[in-house]
C-alpha cells in the first residue's frame, strides 16, 4: 500500500526512521514533510497527511509530532479519518483489526526509534476484521461523524 507520513519539527528525527522502516516492510511512502528541525505547527502537516488519505493518494498515514496528542487531535477532525495514538505494538495492530484505524499517530519525544519501528510494522500488517460486532461499532462511529 502507499503510506503517507508527515512530522512536524518534534517528530523530523524520527521521520526518516520510519520511512525506512515502511520501505522495508514493502510499501511506497508518499514524504510530505516537514524536511527540518525548525519549528513549524502540526496541524498543516497532519492536514497534509489526512488529505492523502481522503484523497486516495494513501491508503493509511502515520503522523509524528513530540507527543503524538496533537497530531490524533488534529487528524481525528477529518471524516473519514480513524486516527490513533500507539506507543504500544498491541494498540497498533488491535486499533486496524477492530477499529479500522487508518492513521497511526507516534510522540517522537516518548518513545524510541525502535519500538517506533516496531508499532509501524503491526499497524501495517493489520487489516479491519470486519466482524460483526467491530463493522457495528464502527458503523457507530461514522454516525457519530455524520451528526457534526
Ligand atoms: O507534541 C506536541 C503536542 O501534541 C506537538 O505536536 C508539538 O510537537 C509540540 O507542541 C512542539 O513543541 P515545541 O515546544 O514547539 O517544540
Amino acid at each position: 500500500m502507499r503510506v503517507a507520513i508527515s512530522c512536524d519539527h518534534a517528530g523530523f528525527l524520527l521521520k526518516d526512521e520510519i520511512i525506512a522502516a515502511v520501505r522495508a516492510a514493502g510499501h511506497e511512502v508518499l514524504d510530505l514533510g516537514t524536511n527540518s528541525t525548525e519549528a513549524v505547527d502540526y496541524p498543516d502537516f497532519t492536514r497534509k497527511a489526512c488529505q492523502a488519505v481522503i484523497g486516495g493518494e494513501a491508503q493509511r498515514a502515520i503522523v509524528i509530532c513530540g507527543s503524538g496528542v496533537g497530531a490524533s487531535i488534529a487528524a481525528n477532525k477529518f471524516k473519514g479519518i480513524y486516527a490513533g495514538l500507539c506507543h504500544d505494538t498491541y494498540s497498533a495492530h488491535q486499533g486496524v483489526e477492530h477499529d479500522n484505524m487508518n492513521v497511526l499517530c507516534l510522540g517522537s519525544r516518548i518513545i524510541g526509534a525502535e519500538l517506533a519501528k516496531e508499532i509501524v510494522r503491526a499497524f501495517l500488517s493489520a487489516s479491519f476484521s470486519g466482524e460483526e460486532r467491530h463493522a457495528r461499532r464502527f458503523g457507530k462511529i461514522q454516525t457519530i461523524e455524520k451528526e457534526n
